[in-house]
């Protein structure tokens, strides 16, 4: 992962890049014979009649067509779960858990999936999962292909290299990748390798509006960047090609890579964007406002506002409320929670939220800091403050999340996690 790779910027734009001069036809996207004896192929992303503002494609420029390959044949991965019949009943608990361990041995992204929570359904194009990956080894002549969603990753341990059929992405914890439903992609890693996934069944992820904060911030556009047109050098030779389709594992071979599209152009592709890059917009007066202010990215239901997924984070950034309680107030909402720590503190869990745990607050499941953050915030003199060294993030979603067998016995599950709210004692004083 020597080389450094070089991108197309703007999140949504009309892209096109050629790896071979010319390989690009011109004026038409499918010539009775293509340029240098390539084939076209079109991807789409959504219904070809979907309105222009959310229609995603892009037309991939080819040495064979992706139909050149062998039947498929189920594939056990008894850890990656799919939509909310394969989620447990539980109570309405808060849940938390910390970080899990990598293993000793080779595995890689895919075998490293590990399902945290899911609700929806993929095949109403509804819902989304919650993954950990735990990865010590890269995928070489293997690519994945998830017919089942988008994949949002976000690297919490290990830079990646993330090779797709449109090009190459190299993103490290802080940066995340956005891979559009149905494109195949393969991960190299650089060391142990630990993150998250946000697998998104329903529409497309996209930028959020804006309303009255105008036509710049949050996440700008042009911080996204797409890869440039790459196609493997190694082209003969046999590769594994693995689909996710229906909530099931598919393993496929054929004789020659997927990653062999020498150009292409259009506005499906997949996405790096660095969190860094996020313009915080927070109070400079009084009060701790709504989350929603750190959407980086949204994936909208079919009722306006309420969100199939929201990606949000908790960026560093100036704490400057006057006279308010700065930290998340206690909450109890109709939308539920799932969240990640990258690095450094949360400000609400300051000590027992670790980098690389997760925690679970469905609807109307009561939280909020925990009694130390309480106590500390309560008390603290109001000066500007900078939280700084921290990244946490949330995948809020108006569908009730159901946690996995494996989270719920995979070990990582913190027994006694709501204690950290029992020291919050009546202090009415009448
Ligand atoms: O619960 C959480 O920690 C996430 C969160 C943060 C915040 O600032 C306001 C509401 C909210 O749910
Ligand atoms: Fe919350």
């Amino acid at each position: 992962m020597t080389n450094t790779l070089h991108y197309l910027a703007g999140f949504g734009n009309q892209h096109l890049s050629e790896a071979h001069p010319g390989a690009l036809p011109q004026g038409q996207n499918s010539p009775q014979q293509c340029p240098l004896g390539l084939y076209a192929e079109l991807i789409s992303g959504a219904a070809f009649t979907a309105p222009r503002h959310s229609n995603l494609r892009s037309w991939v420029y080819r040495r064979q067509p992706s139909v050149v390959v062998s039947g498929y044949a189920p594939l056990a991965q008894p850890w990656l779960k799919t939509g909310a019949a394969e989620g447990e009943t539980v109570a309405p608990d808060p849940l938390r858990w910390a970080p899990s361990p990598l293993p000793e041995g080779e595995q890689d992204f895919v075998a490293g999936l590990r399902t945290l929570v899911v609700n929806g359904d993929p095949d109403a194009h509804v819902g989304m999962a919650a993954h950990l990956y735990l990865a010590t080894s890269s995928m070489l002549r293997s690519a994945f292909v998830n017919a089942d969603g988008e994949m949002l990753i976000v690297p919490q341990q290990g830079a990646l290299r993330i090779t797709t059929e449109l090009g190459r992405l190299d993103v490290k914890p802080g940066e995340i990748a956005l891979i559009p439903r149905g494109l195949a992609f393969k991960v190299e890693v650089d060391g142990p390798s630990r993150g998250y996934v946000c697998e998104n069944y329903g529409a497309a992820m996209r930028l959020p509006e804006l309303g009255p904060i105008g036509s710049n911030g949050l996440a700008n556009p042009r911080d996204f960047l797409a890869p440039v047109a790459w196609f493997e050098a190694e082209n003969a030779g046999r590769y594994e090609i693995i689909k996710k389709f229906g909530g099931s594992l598919w393993r496929a071979e054929q004789d020659h890579t997927p990653f062999n599209v020498v150009a292409w152009h259009g506005n499906l592709a997949p996405y790096k964007y660095d969190t860094a890059h996020f313009m915080t917009i927070g109070s400079i007066s009084f009060d701790h406002p709504d989350p929603s202010i750190f959407t980086v990215l949204t994936s909208p239901s079919d009722t306006p506002g309420w969100a199939n997924i929201d990606f949000v984070i908790f960026p560093p950034r100036w704490m400057v409320a006057e006279h308010s309680f700065r930290p998340p107030w206690y909450h109890r909402n109709v939308m539920s929670e799932f969240m990640g720590l990258v690095l450094g503190q949360y400000d609400a869990k300051p000590e027992g939220f670790k980098p690389g745990g997760a925690s679970l607050h469905n609807a109307f499941v009561p939280h909020g800091p925990d009694s130390e953050a309480f106590a500390k915030a309560s008390t603290v003199e109001l000066a500007p403050h900078k939280l700084d060294h921290t990244l946490a993030f949330m995948f809020e979603t108006r569908y009730r999340l159901k946690p996995t067998a494996y989270a719920l016995q995979g070990g990582q599950l913190e027994a006694s996690y709501a204690d950290c709210w029992r020291g919050l004692a009546d202090q009415f004083k009448p």
